[in-house]
């Protein structure tokens, strides 16, 4: 039988640099040889993607935070079953931008539903599929949407444009996440060079497919 493949996701603020990091150490990895699937939430498929329309559009200023909640756990679910978890069986590398952590941070956090809640309502989602490893890409939040901000011809969406102190709080959200499950989620300092952070991930992605290789 063909071993399990390998499940990584990034997380962090807005404008942190899992994107660009993130397409740099997919490329790598192909270039090394593995096998690997990149993808993003909310979207990666045909549904998901039109969930994700739905829920970052800018005119949609009355949707409720459980409704929000609810549309990124069953654009997740679809995803995982029809994207991620075939990859995963067929022994590949999946580096999925974004996972159950945003909804953690974002709305059991920053929106104050509670992260238990928004658990309970992830794990009906994907069941056991946890990923292996996630990077949390670390930054001030004004750093990061000075960053996004600095591209004018990006289009701002429904949660880029929530205040300052809701970022903060998910930057909180994040970190605290990382003190509940440190042997799963790996915290990068992305304040640094492209360069510099790229290095930083591929070290303890690399060390971790040589445990699994
Ligand atoms: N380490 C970095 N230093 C400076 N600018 C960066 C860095 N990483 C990414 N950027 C730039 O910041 C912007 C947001 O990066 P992106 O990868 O899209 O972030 P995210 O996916 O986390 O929102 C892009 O214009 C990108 O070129
Ligand atoms: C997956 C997920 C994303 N989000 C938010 C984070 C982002 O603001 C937005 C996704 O937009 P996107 O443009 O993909 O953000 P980024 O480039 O920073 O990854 O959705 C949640 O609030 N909860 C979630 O579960």
């Amino acid at each position: 039988m063909q071993k399990r493949g390998y499940f990584i996701t990034s997380e962090g603020p807005e404008g942190a640099g899992k994107t660009t990091v993130m397409n740099l150490l997919g490329d790598k990895l192909k270039e090394e040889g593995y096998d690997v699937v990149m993808t993003r939430e909310p979207g990666g498929i045909m549904i998901s993607e039109k969930i994700r329309n739905i829920i970052l559009d800018n005119e949609h200023i009355m949707m409720e935070s459980r409704t929000e909640a609810l549309l990124y756990a069953a654009a997740r679910r679809q995803h995982l079953v029809e994207k991620v978890q075939p990859a995963i069986d067929a022994g590949k590398i999946v580096i999925c931008d974004r996972f159950i952590d945003s909804s953690l941070a974002y709305q059991g956090f920053a929106r104050g539903i509670g992260v238990q809640e928004i658990l309970a309502i992830n794990k009906f989602a994907i069941g056991d599929t946890m990923p292996d490893k996630t990077i949390l890409f670390d930054i001030e939040p004004s750093v990061g949407l000075a960053r996004i901000n600095a591209h004018k011809n990006r289009e701002k969406n429904r949660l880029d444009v929530e205040s300052l102190m809701f970022h903060e709080k998910v930057r909180e959200g994040y970190l605290s996440l990382a003190d509940q499950y440190p042997e799963r989620i790996e915290v990068i300092d992305a304040s640094c060079s492209v360069e510099t952070v790229l290095e930083e991930v591929y070290k303890v992605i690399k060390s971790q497919l040589e445990i699994i290789r």
